[in-house]
């Protein structure tokens, strides 16, 4: 079972105490994360200030904190709200110096194939996040799936029943578009849990974590990201 750890995302210390902010604090719930059994990372890097960021400096620092503790495959957002404008996002992740194992390109911003086309040259994996049929008809037209570390499944904003029900649509549209990436199907609070196992009952991987969920699927407010893996790891989800 592939279960990969957001452990921030844009989540702040109002939301959970132990969202982790700085790069060793990162690290050290890293290699929490990896005694509980997680497969991978995805992080999105913070300034000294607590706010997300691209710059190439905090990249480093935090890249070079996991790496000097665990060996857990390092991802990082590139979403386009941290950087403001694509041309800005180019301008700051070609100025990183230590480079993560792979970056998450969301299909639906501007310029995401650009980015996607560029931390491929440069070596790095590629996951492609898509949320809506669009998103899988432009990533077919790209012609870089077989490219791909994988692709995101992740319905936006939605309740448990219509995020079931896009994700349904989304797989057909991957299958009718033959993109064979392996997938990944996961999406953030209230109906978090419910795509997990979902996820799970079709042999995908998944994701958990602060950045997706706060608690436990019965409500249950959760001590860290570490216990968000074990559960996710050893409860039978499926049923
Ligand atoms: C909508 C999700 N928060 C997208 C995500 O988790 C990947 C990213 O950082 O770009």
């Amino acid at each position: 079972m592939f279960v990969q750890v957001a452990v921030n995302g844009s989540r702040t210390r109002a939301d959970h105490h132990r969202v982790p902010l700085s790069a060793e604090d990162i690290a050290a719930d890293a290699v929490a994360c990896s005694e509980a059994g997680a497969a991978a990372l995805h992080i999105h890097p913070r300034d000294v200030s607590g706010r997300e960021t691209l710059e190439g400096t905090v990249v480093e620092q935090v890249c070079k904190a996991i790496r000097r503790r665990t060996s857990l495959p390092i991802g990082l957002t590139t979403e386009l709200s941290i950087a403001g404008s694509p041309a800005r996002r180019m301008q700051l992740v070609r100025q990183w110096s230590t480079l993560p194992d792979y970056v998450t390109v969301n299909v639906a911003e501007a310029g995401w194939d650009e980015l996607a086309r560029w931390a491929l040259d440069q070596g790095m994996g590629v996951e492609a996040g898509v949320w809506t049929v669009s998103d899988v008809r432009r990533l077919a037209l790209s012609g870089l799936d077989g490219a791909l570390t994988r692709i995101l499944v992740e319905p936006i904003d939605q309740s448990r029943t219509t995020a079931l029900a896009t994700i349904e649509h989304l797989h057909q549209a991957l299958d009718l578009c033959e993109l064979r990436s392996p997938r990944l199907q996961h999406t953030e609070d209230d109906s978090g849990w419910t795509v997990v196992a979902d996820a799970l009952k079709r042999g995908l991987q998944t994701r958990v974590g602060l950045e997706d969920m706060l608690t436990l699927p019965d409500g249950t407010r959760v001590e860290s990201n570490a216990d968000l893996v074990t559960f996710a790891l050893h409860n039978d989800l499926t049923v």
